[in-house]
């Protein structure tokens, strides 16, 4: 992915966080047997010295109690995903009850998650993403009120059937941003999570001009780092584990079994090839 790719130089061990379970330890507050999230990269196993790493999260943490669920949700609707969605929608956007609540890659981790807190805080819900099979799950399953296909309905006047959009929990960029931009209320409020439509771009694109509605229509628009509110990481955790157990927030991973098959997973997460968190199993 090249806008990842100056971070990671050639022959440096590709990034990625994984829950792992400690089989040997000298440090006290890492007991063996204990599930750990790291951020250690692509590896089968690792060395720790228990320290934090660069990105600033609590890394390596402990898995919090999490009952009967699986540990693979830490990297997921308990983990950095689910902590983007709560607090880059909740403190980003700030939905109110009644309001209209837009959210692109909306099956994936971050999106299918958000639109769901959207639910939970009584906004109305848009999911744009990629295939009507996604659609699908978001309208059934996890209570979206409507649903754009980007790829194959007429985008413009889909985007403009459902406004005006008070919240745009923003996973892609580009275009579709653009467009959705144009139909925001007076006052809208959008939280720029990631823009993957451009990950893989080899120029630069040129952009629609945004400065007319948020000009016009006084929008606020923020980006953040889910780093931002490492203080607060165990109140996403704990109150996501809180949605979860009273029925209120669903989840999916699609998981992909062997490292080896490592790459052919990420790759696929770009092309769109998972619902919910991308997980691979070695
Ligand atoms: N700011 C932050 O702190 C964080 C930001 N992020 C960002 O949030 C976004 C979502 O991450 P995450 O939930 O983990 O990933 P997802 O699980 O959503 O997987 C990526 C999805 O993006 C969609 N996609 C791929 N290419 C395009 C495109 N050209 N246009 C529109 N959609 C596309 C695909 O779904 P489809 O079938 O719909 O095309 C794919 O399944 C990413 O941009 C990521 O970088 C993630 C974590 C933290
Ligand atoms: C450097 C250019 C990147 C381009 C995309 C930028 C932002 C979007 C994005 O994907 C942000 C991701 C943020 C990730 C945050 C944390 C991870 O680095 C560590 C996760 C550790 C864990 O507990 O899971």
């Amino acid at each position: 992915m090249r806008a990842y790719a100056p971070r990671v130089k050639t022959g440096k061990t590709f990034m990625g966080s994984q829950v792992a379970k400690i089989v040997e330890s000298k440090n006290s507050k890492f007991p063996e047997g204990t599930y750990i999230v790291g951020e250690y990269g692509w590896k089968t196993h690792t060395i720790s010295n228990g320290k934090g790493t660069v990105s600033g999260l609590p890394s390596a943490w402990i898995i919090p109690d999490i009952g009967n669920l699986p540990h693979s949700l830490a990297l997921g609707v308990l983990g950095m995903p689910g902590n983007t969605a709560y607090f880059g929608l909740l403190e980003l956007c700030q939905p109110k009850a009644g309001e209209t609540v837009i959210v692109t890659g909306a099956a994936g981790a971050v999106g299918s998650h958000v639109g769901q807190i959207a639910k939970i805080k009584g906004c109305r819900t848009v999911g744009v993403a990629g295939s009507d099979e996604k659609g699908k799950w978001l309208v059934d399953e996890l209570g979206f009120d409507h649903f754009i296909n980007y790829k194959k309905d007429d985008l413009r006047s889909k985007i403009k059937e459902f406004a005006p959009y008070d919240c745009y929990f923003d996973n892609v960029g580009g275009e579709i941003s653009s467009m959705i931009m144009a139909y925001m209320s007076l006052y809208g409020r959008i939280s720029v999570c990631g823009a993957i439509s451009g990950y893989n771009d080899t120029t630069v694109p040129k952009a629609t001009i945004v400065q007319y509605p948020l000009l016009f229509n006084q929008l606020r628009m923020e980006g953040f780092v889910v780093q931002r509110w490492v203080d607060r990481w165990f109140e996403g955790v704990e109150q996501n584990k809180k949605w979860i157990n009273e029925g209120k927030l669903k989840y999916k991973e699609t998981v992909t079994h062997g490292f080896e098959n490592m790459y052919a997973a990420f790759a696929d997460m770009l092309r769109g090839g998972n619902t919910g968190k991308a997980i691979v199993k070695v």
